[in-house]
């Protein structure tokens, strides 16, 4: 579903490869977490999976289009089906849970109608349903910044939701949050995953979590792949590759 080749990322200016020469491939049902320390290259390696960042060696493919030959109009609607959510949940505080919801489908709207925030009836009931999904209704007029961490990563699930994803990416989305916290937020991802039949990659600090919901562990050092294995073949001698000092 997504094959890197050979690909890696310099930044302007930067001298050394934020990734390099990951060579992965992807398929449909697959949970996956990435692991890695501060500056491994997660981030980067999750925004080029979906094109807002651009190898500047390789190639990436999706479904068997090369990310970097699309126009924008393409990549856009590669994009409206990649739900992605974050670490700080990338919410607009002051309107409400299912105004932020909403702009999930801004990716498939012309740029008027998202600006003048006209939703169908049919649109709502959309969002209504996937609030309910994880667990918020009752909660569909509160203000996003009266809401919990956890409450807010929840939003930002369900305006993934409502993309209808066929991929699911997430940058550190619980890295925010308490351990009981994030382990209901993995759960309510995992359950999505399964129900959905998504591809979701994860990049996640936490080497519990990733052991207990995923089905395949990927580790970067300094930007190479450094294992790529099942949960359970990612011992001390792994985690001490990925996140030892030497
Ligand atoms: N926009 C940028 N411009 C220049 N260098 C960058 C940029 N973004 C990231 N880098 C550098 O690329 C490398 C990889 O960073 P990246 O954010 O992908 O790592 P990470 O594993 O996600 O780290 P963290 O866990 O701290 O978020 C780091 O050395 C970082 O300083």
């Amino acid at each position: 579903m997504i094959e890197c080749k050979n690909v890696s990322v310099t930044y302007p200016g930067s001298h050394t490869k934020a990734i390099q020469a990951v060579n992965l491939t992807f398929t449909k049902g697959e949970f996956i977490c990435v692991l890695g320390k501060s500056g491994a290259g997660k981030s980067t390696f999750i925004r080029c999976l979906n094109g807002l960042q651009m190898p500047t060696e390789g190639d990436i493919r999706l479904q068997g289009r090369k990310l970097n030959s699309l126009k924008e109009a393409e990549l856009r609607e590669i994009r409206r089906h990649t739900g992605m959510i974050f670490q700080h949940f990338n919410l607009i505080p002051r309107l409400t849970v299912i105004q932020n919801v909403l702009t999930g489908l801004f990716g498939s709207r012309s740029s008027f109608k998202s600006v003048t925030g006209l939703f169908t009836n049919e649109e709502k009931e959309a969002a209504n349903a996937a609030i309910s999904n994880v667990g918020l209704t009752g909660f569909e007029n509160r203000r996003v910044e009266q809401l919990s961490g956890g409450q807010k990563q929840r939003v930002g699930i369900a305006r993934a939701l409502l993309q209808q994803p066929v991929v699911l990416l997430g940058d550190e989305p619980v890295a925010s949050l308490d351990p009981g916290t994030a382990n209901q937020i993995f759960t309510l991802l995992r359950n999505m995953h399964d129900d959905l039949g998504l591809l979701t990659i994860i990049n996640v600090h936490d080497l519990q979590l990733a052991k207990k919901y995923a089905d395949r562990v990927i580790a970067l050092r300094e930007g190479e792949v450094i294992f790529d294995g099942l949960p359970e073949e990612f011992g001390d001698n792994e985690y001490m590759k990925t996140y030892g000092d030497e």
